[in-house]
This record gives C-alpha cells, sequence and structure tokens, in this order.
C-alpha cells in the first residue's frame, strides 16, 4: 500500500485520486478550496468534474495541503500553466524523499518550459515522473480498461513506481524518455484543435485522418528533435493519445476546435491545454528544423489572422512534395 497525495480535484486528479485509493493505497485529494473539498467529502462524488461517479470510501479529500506531509508520493494534476505556483504553494509540505509524478500536458506560455522543466530546476530530478498517455478521466474514474505511460530519468525507479501504482484496470507502461513522454501530451492537443475544427467545418474523416496523420509526422519531428526518442511518439504517450483525443468530441481539445469553428465556445469552456501550448509548440516544431503547417495553422487561427476556413485552404494549396 502506497502513501499519495494529489494536488487537483479537477477530472483527471479526482479519477486517478478514485483509481489509486479503490486499489487500496492510503490517497489523499487536495482541492484549490474547502468549499470544493467539503462538497467532495460530504456528497462523496465530483459532481462539478466528474458527474455521476461514486468516489471511493477511503479517498480523504481536503484543502489542507499539511496532509501531504506524510505521503510517499505526490501526483500534480492540475492545468500546465499552473504548475509552478501551485508547486510553490504546496512544496513546504512535500516530504523530501516522496517521488512527484507530472500529470498535466502543456507548455508554460511565459517560460516556455514544461511541467519537468520547471520542476527540475526546484527539486531533484531523480525525485520527478511523467504520467501521460490515452486515457479520459471518466473511463478511469469508472475502472474501464487504459493503458499509459510512465517516465523516469531511471529505467529501474520507473518500473517499481509503474508497479506501484498500476491497478487492475489503469496499466502503466515504464519508459526512461521523459521528454518524449512529455512532449507526447502537450503536442497532441494541438493537433486535436485542428482535427476539431476540421469537423466543425464538415471537411469529412478522410480529412481528419490526413490531419492526424500529418500531424504525427509534425509531432515527431518536433519530439526527436527536443532529444525524444521516436519510438515513443509511436507509443501511448503519443500516437495512442493523439488518436484518442483527435477522435472523439470527450476531448476537451477536440470539442474547443470544434466550437470555435461553429462560434459555440461559452464562458465555462473547459479546460483545452492546446490553446495555451500551441505558441510554444509551434517555436518548438521550428527549433526543431520542422515547418509544422498544421500546428501553424492553428496557431494562426486561435491568433485571429486565418478564419478556420483560411487555415484549411492554406493547407491544402501548400507545394506538393514527397511523404517522407
Ligand atoms: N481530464 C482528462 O481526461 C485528463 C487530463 N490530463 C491533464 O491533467 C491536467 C489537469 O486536467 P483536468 O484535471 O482535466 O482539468 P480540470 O479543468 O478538470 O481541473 C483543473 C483542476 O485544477 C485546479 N486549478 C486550476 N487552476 C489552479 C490554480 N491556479 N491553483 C490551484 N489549483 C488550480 C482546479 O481547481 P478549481 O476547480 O478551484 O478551479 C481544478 O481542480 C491537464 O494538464 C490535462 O491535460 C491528463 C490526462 C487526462
Ligand atoms: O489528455 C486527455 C486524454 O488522454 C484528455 O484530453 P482533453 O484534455 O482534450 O480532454
Amino acid at each position: 500500500m502506497s502513501k499519495i497525495g494529489v494536488v487537483g480535484a479537477g477530472a483527471w486528479g479526482t479519477a486517478l485520486a478514485h483509481a489509486w485509493s479503490q486499489a487500496e493505497n492510503s490517497v489523499t485529494l487536495l482541492a484549490r478550496t474547502e468549499k470544493a473539498a467539503k462538497v467532495i467529502r460530504e456528497t462523496g462524488m465530483n459532481e462539478a468534474y466528474l458527474p455521476g461517479i461514486a468516489l471511493s470510501a477511503s479517498l480523504q479529500t481536503t484543502a489542507n495541503p499539511s496532509a501531504l506531509s506524510s505521503c510517499d508520493h505526490i501526483a500534480l494534476v492540475t492545468p500546465a500553466q499552473t504548475i509552478g505556483e501551485v508547486f510553490e504553494k504546496v512544496s513546504l509540505h512535500i516530504p523530501p524523499t516522496s517521488q512527484i509524478i507530472l500529470c498535466s500536458k502543456g507548455i508554460n506560455k511565459q517560460s516556455a518550459l514544461t511541467p519537468w522543466g520547471i520542476l527540475g530546476k526546484v527539486v531533484d530530478q531523480t525525485r520527478l515522473a511523467v504520467l501521460s498517455g490515452p486515457s479520459f478521466a471518466s473511463d478511469v474514474a469508472r475502472e474501464l480498461p487504459t493503458a499509459i505511460t510512465l517516465a523516469m530519468e531511471n529505467i529501474a525507479d520507473a518500473e517499481k513506481l509503474s508497479a506501484e501504482l498500476s491497478t487492475p484496470t489503469l496499466r502503466l507502461y515504464a519508459s526512461d524518455d521523459t521528454i518524449g513522454v512529455e512532449l507526447g501530451g502537450a503536442l497532441k492537443n494541438v493537433i486535436a484543435l485542428a482535427v476539431g475544427m476540421a469537423r466543425g467545418l464538415n471537411l469529412g474523416a478522410s480529412a481528419e485522418a490526413a490531419l492526424i496523420a500529418r500531424g504525427f509526422v509534425e509531432m515527431q519531428a518536433t519530439i526527436v528533435g527536443q532529444g525524444g526518442e521516436a519510438q515513443t511518439v509511436s507509443g501511448l504517450s503519443g500516437l495512442g493519445d493523439l488518436v484518442l483525443t483527435c477522435s472523439s468530441p470527450q476531448s476537451r481539445n477536440f470539442a474547443y476546435g470544434q466550437a470555435f469553428v461553429t462560434r459555440s465556445l461559452t464562458d465555462n469552456q473547459p479546460l483545452a491545454e492546446g490553446v495555451h501550448t500551441a505558441q510554444r509548440a509551434l517555436h518548438s516544431a521550428r527549433q526543431a528544423g520542422m515547418e509544422a503547417p498544421i500546428m501553424e495553422a492553428v496557431v494562426k487561427v486561435l491568433d485571429s489572422v486565418w478564419t478556420p476556413q483560411e487555415a484549411m485552404q492554406n493547407l491544402l494549396a501548400r507545394p506538393l512534395k514527397r511523404e517522407h
């Protein structure tokens, strides 16, 4: 039995906390406010983020970060743009020997750093792990079969932690490609925005498949250029998550792309990490020597430089070239 602290009581944090708690670990879920923690404690549900799912009876929910002080592992599960400030708030309570599991998928707008880049400046990197792969929170919370990747610098550490955090339905594969795993999760969101826009424009399933395949090429060149491994991009955290996120309006990034085109974005639009990451993703692609026309189209549409229609026309008008 492990003692696990989960920071962030949104959809993904709650789903992971529930799954780990059901697997007989001692789990503390840290909400941002006591009001949110109290609702979860009193109803046994997180209706705001995981409606209709009865949470594990042994899950402890609080807003007091001192509850983290006895945990062996701390999962940080808030949006990528918040990781620095969130860690600062809780760091005093994190035991110096605990492992820190980064679960966010994005790149910081200001610093251009991933969560690993941010935490790696203040924590010994051998304590850090990245958890990423195809996993909708509601699937994990309903204990449907899921397989994702856990990466650490040292593969033996990754194998040990993967075994500890796997459950009968949540299967963790170990990796030592921390860059590849983390960037896969960040970049697939940008491609999912493009595919969602194609859906909004009713371009058809063939166009969506083309965007997924060419988006994969952009992801692979970018990730390899940044020091990740091509094999990782073909795995769960790259191709696996790309396929999941690009094939279902259940994905918030896909849904955002679609709603952008149909002008149905709302004030309460759920988190779409790709919107905040697109510019930095494009920059990383360019650094890696990749033209990345799909990422460029997403950035230009989000910045209102092109309409979604113009973006798709411009993609089609690009000079013909060899596939590889
Ligand atoms: N949902 C999913 O299926 C998956 C999500 N992820 C990744 O996990 C990360 C979190 O996503 P998810 O849980 O879905 O997001 P949600 O929008 O569902 O929840 C975000 C949570 O973070 C909290 N939060 C937001 N800003 C801050 C802040 N500045 N300080 C403290 N807490 C804050 C929110 O608190 P409050 O309610 O008070 O605003 C909320 O509890 C993202 O990077 C996402 O890509 C990864 C895999 C699957
Ligand atoms: O990362 C996810 C699934 O693996 C969740 O995707 P969205 O954030 O687009 O909903």
